[in-house]
């Protein structure tokens, strides 16, 4: 890891997090203090903990042991206090549906505490950028996965917060919309805010982040820059399919009853 990233605050710091659902182990003792001003990916298999991860981390899940803090903050003793600096778009997001999109940035900016005049001017450059201008007022509930996930981004970014906090932003999102809310995520990174997102796509974590944490079983197997995390391998895939010990493993070698129509 670099010398910057060690001696500077980081953006988040979890310290022994840990959470069980019954006798599920979702997230068993996770250690990690994400970088200021960087592209984050959080990256792992299905079920490795990332979401409940995130979640404890943006206050919207209680830990049953451990510490978060963001920007210095510990996000438990104040999540309020704390909300108010971060910005999350979480898995599943359920937003206010009978509102239109710019309907439901009014609202939120409002909530946020903003003045309307600056919550007006915010919405209507978010959705010109996010290319949402012509949907505007359109019900949300009629907005496509893509469209959802845009005005999600925009509702996450109108208080101009210092972390992002985003659970898959790109799952479900076209080509086109997925460069456009790079974009507005790189002009974001470029100001010194950071962003945290999760992603099974690991081509995307590759192109878009500076800095990596691998999940595997509710623990992180490694992290770090990005090229730090790759090594030797020929692709960040490559060496995350070794950390997590899928490799060289036949793909569906037991199921010789599919295919070829045979019954
Ligand atoms: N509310 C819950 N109740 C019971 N078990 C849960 C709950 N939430 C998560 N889990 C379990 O905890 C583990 C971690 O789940 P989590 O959703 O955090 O993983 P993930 O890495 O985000 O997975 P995915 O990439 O598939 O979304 C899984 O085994 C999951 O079944």
């Amino acid at each position: 890891m670099g010398r910057d990233t060690e001696t500077a605050v980081p953006a988040v710091r979890i310290e022994g997090l840990w959470k069980r659902f019954g006798e599920q182990v979702a997230v068993a003792g996770v250690d990690l203090a994400l970088p200021a001003g960087q592209f984050i990916g959080l990256v792992g298999p299905n079920g490795a903990g990332k979401t409940t991860t995130l979640s404890m981390v943006t206050g919207l899940l209680r830990p049953d042991q451990g510490r978060v803090e963001i920007c210095g903050q510990d996000v438990w003793q104040d999540p309020a206090a704390v909300k108010a600096r971060i910005g999350v778009l979480p898995e599943g997001l359920r937003m206010f549906e009978r509102l239109s999109g710019r309907e439901l940035l009014a609202y939120t900016g409002r909530l946020r505490g903003l003045p309307g005049a600056e919550v007006d001017k915010r919405a209507t450059q978010l959705l010109d950028v996010l290319d949402l201008a012509g949907s505007q007022h359109k019900l949300v509930v009629d907005y496509s996965t893509g469209m959802r996930k845009k005005i999600g981004l925009a509702a996450a970014l109108l208080h101009n917060p210092e972390a992002l906090f985003l659970d898959e932003p790109f799952e479900g999102v076209d080509p086109v919309s997925a460069q456009t809310i790079r974009a507005v995520l790189e002009r974001y990174t470029a100001s010194g805010a950071t962003v945290v997102f999760s992603s099974h796509v690991m081509e995307l974590v590759e192109s878009l982040c500076s800095w990596v944490a691998v999940m595997a079983g509710g623990r992180v197997r490694t992290h770090g820059p990005v090229a730090e995390v790759r090594g030797d391998a020929p692709t960040l895939q490559d060496a995350f399919l070794e950390l997590v010990g899928v490799r060289g493993r036949a793909a569906g070698e037991d199921l010789d009853w599919l295919g070829g129509g045979a019954r």
